[in-house]
């Protein structure tokens, strides 16, 4: 036998041990899925509006396959195949339709996949306001919107969309955020003449446009969706969006991650109409309307700090319409049940005009 014939035998076998262990994991999917679909009826039975998807269930399940993962796939790569394995298990369950800032092709719509999965029926709208509307009305089960970026800071549009809606927020998703240059088809490379982006696109790949292409004409768009697009059909014109953009335009990444801050960084939530139970690591959200005093601040921060809450973010919006009047988005880590933060919010509920819940759910997990 030589050395050829002995490979061959042993890409043979390897093949054969793959084809087992595919029909062993399809069977396994398979069962779980008859579980899930279990779990199903048993919630019908017990709720009289069922609620299929639960985010904290889902953060768990995650968190497990990290902490058990031995290798050699990497745990995050695990766990974005269970991610799916729950898309599919929740979809036989109940399809899910969830509302998000388009159109297709935008980051948006990448974290409406990185969370639901892709068995989820996503729907792009054309404002955050559409978004919380078609959840509000029930249109949508739930919706992705962005909430803000480590370069460029908070989406105002999201945060007003509290003032005004008693949706609640059920998640948060975290997306690296990586410029592609994208052509299509019949681009010629060499005449490259208009690039069409979001203007917040083109602010982060600033440096690298002034390097690769100084005097070509930047064209700012409503969206990196729209960019991408856009150059289908023009020869001579190239466009800046995210990864999903180029398989659902059918472009070609001529350049890949040309941002100039790689460890640029979106986050995202998901909102949704019901409350979500503790899933052990979780984020709390509060808005609260201060009153008009001296030390308003203080009197927020303090019973924080005495119970024992981090605090991870606090953003300050005009209370509307009221002029000069301020309320704070505070996001807090731990579980709105947890007993240090009902003690803490029941210190400063009545130091403040007003103080809402806008939601408790799992911290992002991958
Ligand atoms: C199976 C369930 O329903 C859904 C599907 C899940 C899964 O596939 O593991 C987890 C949570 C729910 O979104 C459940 O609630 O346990």
């Amino acid at each position: 036998m030589n050395e050829q014939t002995m490979s061959n035998d042993e890409l043979i076998g390897l093949r054969q041990k793959i084809d087992e262990v595919d029909e062993k994991i399809q069977r396994l999917i398979n069962e779980r899925a008859g579980y899930a679909v279990q779990v199903a009826k048993a919630k019908k039975t017990q709720e009289d509006n069922p609620i299929f998807y639960r985010p904290e269930r889902e953060a768990q399940v995650l968190k497990k396959v990290m902490a058990r993962n031995e290798g050699p796939l990497p745990a995050d790569k695990m766990a974005r195949l269970f991610r799916e394995i729950m898309s599919v298990c929740l979809d036989l369950e109940a399809p899910q339709k969830i509302a998000y800032l388009g159109p297709a092709g935008t980051f948006t719509h990448m974290a409406a996949l990185k969370h639901f999965g892709k068995a989820a029926t996503t729907v792009p709208l054309s404002t955050i306001a559409d978004v919380f509307r078609e959840v509000e009305a029930g249109s949508a089960m739930y919706g992705v919107v962005p909430v803000e970026n480590s370069s460029e800071g908070v989406v105002n549009h999201t945060l007003d969309g509290f003032l005004s809606s008693d949706l609640k927020i059920i998640g948060e998703v975290e997306l690296p955020v990586h410029h592609q240059f994208l052509v299509g088809e019949h681009t010629k490379v060499g005449a490259i003449s208009k690039i069409y982006a979001h203007s917040q696109a083109l602010a982060q790949c600033r440096q690298w446009l002034d390097t690769h292409y100084p005097n070509v004409e930047r064209v700012a768009v409503s969206s990196n969706g729209e960019a991408a697009r856009r150059i289908k059909n023009e020869w001579h014109s190239a466009a800046i969006a995210g990864e999903v953009a180029a398989s659902e335009y059918n472009l070609h990444k001529l350049f890949e991650n040309i941002e100039d801050t790689p460890s640029n960084t979106t986050r995202f939530l998901i909102i949704g109409r019901e409350a979500v139970a503790p899933s052990g690591q979780d984020k709390t959200s509060i808005l609260v309307a201060a009153k008009d005093q001296a030390g308003a601040l203080i009197q927020i921060l303090q019973p924080l700090a005495k119970h024992g809450v981090s605090m991870t973010s606090i953003e300050t919006r005009p209370e509307r319409p009221n002029k000069w009047a301020y309320v704070f988005f505070i996001d807090m880590l731990g579980h709105i049940d947890d007993a240090n933060m009902q003690a803490a919010l029941a210190e400063i509920r009545p130091q403040v005009k007003d103080l809402r819940v806008l939601g408790a759910y799992p911290k992002a997990v991958i």
